[in-house]
């Protein structure tokens, strides 16, 4: 057993820790980075990027098939085969991150591939080896998927996130459970890509963290493309027969080739050492002050912090992890949480929902508009489904959340982050030039009429 000093330890190189530890090496502290996987985790090797490699090429697939409406003919034959390959050669280097480590190593920054675990005050252990940080650790050990506790679906041989991004084929039928953002990108793209596919929602809706027009929109579309969506639904059991999935729900069954659990994460923080240092790691996440402390020398930042679970967050954590720790003074914490969905449409959001901001006591004013009905949408014709919903706070005349599903729809609502972000009156949102014939003109016809 070896024993080393270093002013920080990172414990887990998701997208943030990676950024992390690379600007803190950058300021002169020596940093040690422990990572038991993949160095960038799992938004590079099996979630943001490889999946949205997939959604792209879905989305050229639907879009080709729109030609016949719009400009002649077009034979669309799927094949999965060129995405599996890019993903494979371009995204994850077949899940190798040689590069990743190259470009820690550059930085000055000691890896250590293993998995760390807290032992004491600061002190990390690795294989046997210590490390003790006079500074302090970080965490940045994320999640893995949650698998819900069904009957018979933990013997079964379903696929997880991991084995739905590794797929070389796209499956002939596909059950998915969960109808949160995994479980919806992911079954509109293999639906695109020919799988026959049903996705099983628990919850009265799907989507349902973000506004409820954008879930009764989002179903109505993924219908009419052929998925069957239920929401409100519980799953009884799960069956596997050596060829088929089996799902029963009350009198029906659903069977499938593939099943795909989508149900939400769970983070790695109950087997990391927490309760040697009184830390309680029993919970959905960490509790985090807005320098991202959990302890006096303990840091925690992405989704193991419970303030959105987005590769976005995890590296603007890391920025304030890393202010934190280098004393450098800090902002106040943004709390306008933009977001994307990337189904086609996309929902596109950024702060409070109406519920939300109800439930905050705020009065509130709520408009919506329809994308389709646009100048914008009517010249773009099919695959112009959408809507703008903005909530607007009235006693200080700005909005606090919008919602933009539509094409681009991630991108539109860019202009509604920085309202958000920067209280920008309504008055001046209404007496500003929307440029014609944009998506994001839309928002000016949604804006409130002034009283
Ligand atoms: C399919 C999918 C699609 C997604 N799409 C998007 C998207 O489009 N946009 C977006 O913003 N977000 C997306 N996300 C979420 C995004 O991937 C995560 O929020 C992001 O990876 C940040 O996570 P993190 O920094 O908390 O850690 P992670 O990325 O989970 O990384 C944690 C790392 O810590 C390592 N680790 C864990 N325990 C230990 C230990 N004890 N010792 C050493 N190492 C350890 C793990 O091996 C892992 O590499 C998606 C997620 C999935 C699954
Ligand atoms: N575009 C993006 O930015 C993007 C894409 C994918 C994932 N993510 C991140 O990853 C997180 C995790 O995604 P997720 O979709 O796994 O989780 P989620 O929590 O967003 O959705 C999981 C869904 O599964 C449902 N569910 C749970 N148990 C169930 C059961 N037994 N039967 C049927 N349904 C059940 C839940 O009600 C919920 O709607 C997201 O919340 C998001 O933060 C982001």
């Amino acid at each position: 057993m070896s024993e080393t000093s270093c002013d920080v330890v990172v414990v887990g190189l998701g997208p943030g820790g990676e950024a992390l530890a690379t600007r803190l090496a950058g300021a002169g502290l020596s940093v040690v980075a422990v990572e038991a996987e993949l160095v960038g985790g799992e938004c590079p090797y099996w979630g943001c990027i490889p999946s949205k490699m997939m959604i792209r090429a879905a989305n050229a697939l639907a879009e080709a098939r729109r030609v016949d409406q719009v400009a002649g003919h077009a034979d669309v034959q799927a094949d999965f085969a060129p995405v599996a390959k890019r993903i494979r050669e371009e995204a994850t280097d077949d899940w190798d991150d040689t590069v990743a480590v190259e470009r820690l190593l550059k930085a000055n920054v000691t890896f250590v591939r293993g998995r760390g675990r807290i032992v004491a005050d600061r002190t990390v252990e690795v294989d046997g080896d210590r490390y003790v940080a006079s500074r302090g650790v970080v965490l940045n050990t994320g999640t893995t998927a949650a698998v819900p506790p069904i009957d018979g679906l933990a013997d079964t041989p379903f696929w997880t996130n991991r084995e739905a991004v590794s797929a070389t084929e796209a499956p002939s039928s596909l059950v998915v459970i969960g109808g949160g953002a995994i479980g919806l990108e992911l079954a509109q793209t293999f639906a695109r890509f020919g799988s026959d596919v049903v996705v099983l929602e628990v919850a009265p809706r799907i989507l349902g963290p973000e506004e409820p027009e954008a879930s009764v929109l989002l179903t109505d579309l993924l219908t009419s493309e052929g998925l069957t969506v239920h929401a409100g639904i519980s799953i009884d059991g799960v069956a596997h027969d050596g060829d088929r999935f089996h799902v029963t729900c009350g009198d029906q069954t659903f069977e499938a080739e593939q099943l795909l659990v989508a149900a939400g994460r769970k983070p790695r923080i109950a087997d990391i050492g927490l309760d040697t240092i009184g830390v309680d790691g029993s919970g959905r996440s960490l509790e985090v002050d807005d320098d991202q402390r959990v302890a006096d020398g303990l840091w925690a930042i992405g989704d193991i912090a419970g303030r959105g679970a987005f590769t976005h967050v995890s590296m603007y954590q890391a920025e304030r992890a890393a202010r934190s720790i280098l004393g450098e003074d800090q902002p106040p914490y943004d709390p306008t949480f933009p977001r994307v969905t990337f189904t086609d449409p996309e929902v596109g959001a950024v702060g409070l929902t109406e519920q939300q901001a109800r439930d905050r006591g705020m009065n509130v004013e709520v408009t919506t508009s329809d994308i389709a009905a646009s100048s914008r949408g009517f010249v773009h014709g099919p695959g112009h489904e959408g809507l703008v919903k903005l909530v607007v706070d009235t006693d200080r005349d700005v909005v606090v959340g919008a919602t933009v599903v539509g094409p681009s729809g991630g991108e539109t609502v860019s202009g509604l982050a920085v309202a958000v972000r920067a209280e920008v009156p309504v008055s001046t949102l209404r007496n500003s030039i929307y440029a014609y014939p944009t998506f994001w003109r839309a928002i000016e016809s949604t804006l409130p009429k002034p009283s």
